[in-house]
């Protein structure tokens, strides 16, 4: 069975443990979380999703076939270095940190099978969309291996590693643009009178119902948006204030700057 240890374990290490372990695809026994000193998080998992808190982080690590890397980028390399020489050496070394290449995990942990995923936290309910690249020293048969693990977690795309960089402030951040609609729009309906409970299921209900419109994918948005549009009638009123708002302004400068955070954070921390 497949050994794997957490590095890092708060709020994307959780999301990802919650899936694997939903689906059955690891069992728990087989899945090892540490972090840097909070304990209460780790025992907090340990109760959640029955995975092993880990007590000697060499043997812990020794023993590991995967070790996902999932702390902070500023926490990198404190990290990197800890785990090094404890490492198996046909370890695979599955990093989500944003930002922070192959090349430079390889820096400090050596030549050896890395792949970096670009999950989300969607992955705790199933549905994160991850993107994935590697290095040269995965072989096609751990390709594999390692998509249908990330599958438990949502789908999976693989993507050239530069590419992350955009796909970090598309889908890796995207579900928090979504979180930050969903309270305006909520509070903008609770400005009328709706209740909280209504507004937010009628809001909920209707990202989710567009959002399968656009996966069945034989309309284009702006087709799917005309539809919605009824000349000179409501949707039009709101759109027309989307338009003078530079809404779509802001959402190219929110990409731009997540993209370029995800840059800067690589450079910083390599
Ligand atoms: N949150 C998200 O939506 C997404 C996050 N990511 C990436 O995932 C990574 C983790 O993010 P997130 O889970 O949100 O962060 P959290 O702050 O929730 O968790 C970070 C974890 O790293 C641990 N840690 C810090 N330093 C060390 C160390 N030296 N050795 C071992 N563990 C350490 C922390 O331990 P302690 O608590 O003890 O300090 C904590 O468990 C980041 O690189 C982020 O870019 C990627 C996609 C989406
Ligand atoms: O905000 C961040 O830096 C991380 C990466 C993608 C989502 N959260």
């Amino acid at each position: 069975m497949t050994k794997i240890v957490f590095v890092g374990a708060g709020s994307m290490a959780e999301a990802i443990i919650n899936g694997l372990t939903k689906e059955d695809k690891v069992s728990p026994e087989f899945i090892h979380v540490t972090n840097k000193s909070d304990v209460d998080q780790l025992q907090l998992l340990k109760k959640a999703y029955n995975v092993q808190i880990v007590c000697e982080k060499k043997i812990a690590l020794t023993e590991a076939n995967i070790v996902f890397l999932a702390m902070k980028p500023k926490d990198a390399k404190e990290a990197l270095t800890g785990i090094a020489p404890f490492l198996n050496k046909n370890a695979t070394i599955i990093s989500v940190i944003a930002g922070v290449t192959i090349q430079t995990i390889t820096n400090y942990l050596g030549r050896r099978p890395i792949a970096r995923v670009m999950p989300n936290t969607s992955a705790a309910v199933g549905l994160s969309a991850s993107a994935i690249s590697w290095n040269d020293l995965v072989s096609e048969e751990e390709k594999k291996s390692i998509v249908s693990l990330l599958e438990s977690i949502g789908t999976v795309q693989a993507v050239d590693e530069e590419d992350l960089h955009v796909v970090t402030a598309l889908s890796g951040s995207g579900p928090a643009y979504f979180y930050y609609f969903a309270e305006q729009f909520e509070a903008a309906a609770m400005k009328h009178g709706l209740n909280k409970s209504d507004a937010r299921h009628l809001f909920v209900q209707t990202m989710e119902g567009a959002a399968q419109m656009l996966k069945k994918g034989d309309v284009e948005p702006n087709e799917l948006r005309r539809r919605v549009t009824s000349p000179g009638g409501t949707t039009e009123a709101g759109l027309e204030q989307l338009i003078q708002y530079n809404v779509k302004d802001a959402i190219f400068a929110c990409i731009d700057a997540a993209q370029n955070k995800s840059r800067v954070l690589g450079k910083q921390y390599e």
